[in-house]
């Protein structure tokens, strides 16, 4: 019988170093031969690509619940289409955001009843959990300063949203299993933490 992949989920604010650190784990599984696919999100699937285009770059506004919808039909996407597939033959998926995203940016971010957010994202994901999620936390002002180049219509939000979203993700780590991880360090020192957490040193 085949064994299910794990499913880990790497968050945090934008410039948090999320990217960088799913790179790592997956050159860390090259080198050991362990099976692996990353995916980010929004986006993995040719319908998330082009939700995400809307959801990055279109220039009007766009209603609180029609982006927190927005962003939990991409994932569902990703969900049907990728992820439980991946995970059911023994794939081991390593992503770029998840539902806690949600949560921060649509809920506490932009004041969604954080109960509409989950119950929408419980239908897009049917519940599927992660075996473990990292959350790397560092001064908002640090990690907004790590973007280089032409911010997206997220990106342009002021700092005081910015400072929700971290205030989120930081009463988070309070109720659910996530694994806090200091991101106001090297890249390495940042890697080995998540690493050993995972048993993989
Ligand atoms: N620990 C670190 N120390 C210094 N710079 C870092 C660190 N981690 C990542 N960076 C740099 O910060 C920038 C943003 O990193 P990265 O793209 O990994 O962040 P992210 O959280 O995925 O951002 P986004 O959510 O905007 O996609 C990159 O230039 C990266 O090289
Ligand atoms: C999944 C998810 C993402 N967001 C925001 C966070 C970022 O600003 C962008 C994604 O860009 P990235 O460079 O690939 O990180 O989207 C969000 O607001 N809600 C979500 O659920």
């Amino acid at each position: 019988m085949e064994t299910k992949g794990k499913f880990i989920v790497i968050e945090g604010p934008d410039g948090a170093g999320k990217t960088t650190q799913a790179q790592k784990l997956c050159e860390l599984f090259e080198q050991k031969r362990i099976n692996y696919l990353y995916t980010r999100e929004p986006g993995g699937t040719d319908v998330g690509n082009e939700i995400r285009k809307i959801l990055l770059d279109f220039k009007g506004d766009i209603n609180p619940i029609t982006e927190t919808i927005l962003y939990s039909a991409a994932r569902a996407q990703l969900i049907q289409e990728v992820i439980k597939p991946k995970l059911n033959a023994g794939v081991n998926v390593i992503a770029d955001r998840y539902v806690f995203s949600s949560i921060v940016y649509q809920g506490l971010g932009l004041g969604v009843e954080e109960n509409i957010v989950a119950e929408i994202n419980k239908i897009a994901t049917e519940n599927l959990l992660p075996d473990y999620t990292f959350y790397l936390d560092l001064d908002i002002e640090s990690s907004l300063g790590r973007i280089t180049g032409k911010k997206d219509r997220i990106e342009q939000r002021g700092l005081e949203y910015f400072k929700k979203v971290k205030e989120g993700y930081i009463s988070l780590s309070k109720k659910y299993p996530i694994i806090t991880i200091d991101g106001n360090r090297s890249k390495e020192d940042v890697f080995k933490d998540i690493a050993g957490h995972m048993g993989l040193l």
